[in-house]
């Protein structure tokens, strides 16, 4: 596999919507081309951060299709397919193989706690849906409610189309044993922003993140420190970043919500908001998104 072009970083891309909530083909591939000029590495698409949770197939569908069209193959794209039902995410996995992408992607399945073997059958499934296209684990137990833990992990690299892990788990010590039982020619990924430096300083080959795109200039900038050895340097905007993302927590509406309205701020770019249940912005919330904004531009502009 060329895992070359899986190294470096990929922002969630977020779900954009019009302004009665349905899926925008227009603003979906407005925020990919925007992301593509800041000069990432490629795009998670369908993700946490991309409310995959409340789309349905065809929301999703429409969604990949057109990051697809805007990129026009310039970036790595990942597609996470999960559904929570084997039979839609399989049909997720054969569409995004149609659509050319570089990878696809699976959380395990939630709700019931199943046993590892039929965890494993699952993503299995999914993995045979897209036979020519590398599987990468969604390994994110605060939120899925289920750990990849090392038994089903192994069992999972019995499947040649395993490239590895993207890991959102809190220890950064799961990069480390992912990345050495898999391997040099296996990737994992640094899920939480919050701690980047560490995740690629452990061992991860790049970054999935969901504050990604409200400051690519930010994680990129690290990443370059990063590989230039210059740990200090990197830690400084570790440190920024990390109290930008603080203040966006402390909002009403959900973390989405105030990234969508930060993008608008700062990016003139607009593509809608949350999608219920998800909490929305208000108003006492504004001041917050306006400083965290302003925290952005600072930082941004303060890199060497
Ligand atoms: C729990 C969670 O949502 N984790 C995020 C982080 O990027 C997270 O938003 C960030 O670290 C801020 O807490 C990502 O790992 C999720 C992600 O990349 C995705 O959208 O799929």
């Amino acid at each position: 596999m060329n895992t070359e072009k899986f190294k470096g970083v990929f922002p969630a891309f977020y779900a954009c919507y019009d302004d009665n909530g349905e899926i925008s083909a227009e603003r979906t591939q407005l925020l990919a081309k925007h992301l593509m000029e800041k000069g990432v590495k490629g795009l998670y698409v369908g993700g946490s951060s991309g409310e995959c949770i409340y789309q349905s197939v065809e929301d999703r569908k429409k969604i990949l299709e057109n990051v697809m069209k805007a990129v026009k193959g310039k970036l790595t794209i990942i597609a996470h397919v999960a559904c929570n039902n084997t039979k839609d995410s399989c049909e997720l996995a054969a569409h995004a193989e149609s659509q050319g992408v570089d990878a696809i992607a699976a959380i395990p399945p939630i709700y019931f706690h199943l046993p590892e073997y039929a965890i494993a059958e699952y993503w299995n499934d999914i993995s045979a849906a897209a036979p020519n296209t590398p599987f990468i684990i969604y390994n994110i137990p605060q939120l899925s409610g289920t750990i990849l833990t090392m038994s089903l992990y192994k069992n999972m690299l019995k499947n040649p189309n395993v490239l590895g892990v993207k890991n959102s788990s809190i220890a950064t010590q799961d990069i480390q044993m992912f990345k050495t039982e898999a391997g040099k020619d296996h990737i994992v990924f640094n899920g939480p922003d919050e701690q980047f430096i560490s995740g690629r300083a452990i061992g991860a080959d790049g970054g999935i993140g969901g504050t990604y795109a409200v400051m690519p200039e930010l994680f990129l900038k690290m990443n370059e420190f990063l590989e230039e050895g210059k740990m200090k340097e990197a830690l400084e905007i570790q440190n920024k970043a990390d109290a930008i993302i603080y203040k966006m927590c402390e909002a009403h509406g959900n973390l989405y919500a105030v990234m969508k309205e930060i993008l608008r701020i700062n990016e003139n770019i607009d593509i809608g908001n949350v999608r219920k249940p998800l909490p929305g912005l208000i108003p006492e919330d504004i001041p917050i998104v306006e400083e965290a904004a302003k925290m952005i531009r600072d930082a941004i502009s303060e890199l060497q």
